[in-house]
């Protein structure tokens, strides 16, 4: 695991921006995972920025994200398939068919995972799988005590994670209690990995991640046995390193 450390949250979407710009360049179908949260917020922006410019396509481009809450629907505000869209896809040349997100309002999530799972496996595996990271170390929606074997899974979501979601939603009652997300297994399969951690809120995480022990009770910890993870990592967020 290697860590880049950078000064604050614009450094860090900056280099982000770049590595994930090399991948796409460098691979004729690059297959890329995205997450959603606050954390991404300003690479896509940056992303956008140098589409504009010329720097970018992603006209070959794939795209699956590591989860979508039940329940919502695809246009609700607060589902992650239109944060994707109002964030980065309306913004870019990306096909829309080629992009994919679990299906929250699917009549059988079980099977909806294992589909999930498949369309995976179909395009190749994950080139470039960004994340980021709860304050409990969830890495998607795996929440501590998800198996490290999980694949595509229904989740109850923690109710820390609730909590630090419900800024987005007009009252915590309004946070939906169960999520879809990519496995453990499922990410630690991507070819790569880009983790980005910005925030002295996340300081704890960050000092567990590269000094606590590897236990399914701080899911991030697992990355410590993926040959290929860079963690890009602001000052703040080093506060207890
Ligand atoms: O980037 P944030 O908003 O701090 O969230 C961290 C993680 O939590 C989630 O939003 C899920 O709660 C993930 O999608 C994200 O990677």
């Amino acid at each position: 695991m290697e860590f880049i450390k950078v000064k604050n949250y614009q450094e860090m979407s900056d280099q982000a921006c770049n590595i994930m710009i090399d991948k796409i360049n460098q691979i004729e179908q690059p297959v890329l995972g995205l997450a959603t949260g606050s954390t991404p917020e300003g690479l896509y922006q940056n992303l956008i920025e140098k589409y504009n410019q010329g720097q970018v396509s992603f006209k070959h481009v794939t795209t699956f994200n590591l989860d979508e809450y039940v329940g919502l629907d695809r246009e609700d505000v607060n589902s992650y398939y239109r944060y994707m869209k109002e964030k980065l896809f309306n913004h870019i040349d990306i096909a829309m068919e080629r992009v994919h997100l679990p299906n929250g309002t699917a009549h059988d999530l079980e099977a909806e995972c294992q589909h999930y799972e498949k369309q995976i496996q179909q395009a190749g595996k994950i080139d470039l799988q960004i994340l980021g990271m709860g304050i409990n170390g969830h890495i998607g929606f795996n929440e501590p005590g998800t198996s490290f074997h999980s694949s595509t899974h229904i989740v109850d979501l923690a109710p820390s994670t609730r909590e630090a979601n419900s800024r987005f939603f007009p009252s915590i009652d309004d946070v939906p209690t169960q999520a879809l997300t990519m496995g453990i297994e499922t990410i630690m399969e991507s070819k790569e990995v880009l983790l980005l951690v910005s925030g002295k809120q996340k300081a704890e995480a960050i000092a567990r991640l590269a000094e606590g022990e590897i236990s399914e009770d701080f899911p991030a910890s697992i990355l410590r046995n993926h040959p290929n993870v860079t963690v890009i990592v602001d000052e703040g967020a080093m506060a207890k390193l």
